[in-house]
């Protein structure tokens, strides 16, 4: 996909991942707007990106509602705008989970592994609808492991032997890396129901699919 005049909107932008994927997306000539006035402003919506989550396993109810509920609210917002059945131009949805979704190391953090468990799911379930086709859809789904930004930060506060101790067996991440695998997941038109890890040992990977039939 060339991303010149494209409209981009991307979850919790101020700061960390989300800052780094606008600021790329940015770069590459892409129009990254506010929800309220993608629509006024610039007629439609070409690429979602579900970025915004916490970690906060005391308060499980308002992170299952950021990290699940927000990431499905957002997709289901986007599908009816980007939907070309229904007016809009197709495009591509992007979830933020992490590797946290498909591995359960971070056993002290059993709550936030549930809900990128979820957005995995989710994610890879839209993918393999049929339909999506016609509506001019694609979904994605990025999964790092521990990156460099204040998620980390609190984690280490929180849970410092745990979360040091997998950290130094595993590595961190660049938010460049992430933001490189991103920006991929974003361009590259043929990568529905993509599922990328990124991992400091082994950098940017595709997930295998899970055994299934297969439609896509
Ligand atoms: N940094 C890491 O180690 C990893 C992070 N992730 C995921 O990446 C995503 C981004 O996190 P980071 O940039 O790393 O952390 P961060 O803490 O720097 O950024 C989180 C962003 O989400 C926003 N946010 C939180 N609650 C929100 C709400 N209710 N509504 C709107 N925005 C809200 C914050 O304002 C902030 O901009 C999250 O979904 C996180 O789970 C995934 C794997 C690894
Ligand atoms: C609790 C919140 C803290 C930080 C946010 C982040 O999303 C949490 C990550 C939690 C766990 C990270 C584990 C990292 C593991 C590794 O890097 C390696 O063991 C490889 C992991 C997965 C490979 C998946 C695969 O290809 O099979």
């Amino acid at each position: 996909m060339s991303l010149a005049g494209k409209v981009a909107f991307v979850t919790g932008a101020a700061q960390g991942l989300g800052k780094a994927f606008s600021e790329a997306l940015l770069k590459k000539g892409a129009k990254v707007e506010a929800f309220e006035t993608v629509i006024s402003c610039f007629g439609g919506l070409d690429i979602m990106v579900n970025n915004a989550g916490i970690a906060n396993e005391h308060n499980y109810a308002l992170m299952v509602n950021i990290n699940l509920t927000g990431v499905i609210t957002g997709t289901n917002m986007a599908i009816d705008l980007m939907n070309r059945e229904k007016g809009g131009r197709g495009g591509v949805i992007v979830n933020i989970a992490s590797t946290a979704g498909i591995t359960p190391e971070a056993y002290f953090a059993p709550i936030y592994t549930g809900t990128k468990h979820g957005v995995v799911g989710f994610t890879r379930c839209w993918s393999m609808n049929p339909y999506i086709a016609k509506m001019g859809l694609r979904f994605a789904c990025l999964c790092p492991a521990f990156t460099d930004t204040q998620i980390l930060c609190s984690t280490i506060t929180d849970y410092p032997e745990d979360a040091q101790k997998i950290i130094q067996q595993v590595g961190i991440n660049k938010v460049e890396t992430v933001t490189e695998g991103f920006m991929q997941l974003v361009e590259d038109n043929q990568c529905n129901g993509a599922v990328m890890v990124i991992t400091a040992q082994n950098g940017i990977q595709y997930h295998r699919k899970p055994h299934g039939i297969s439609r896509m």
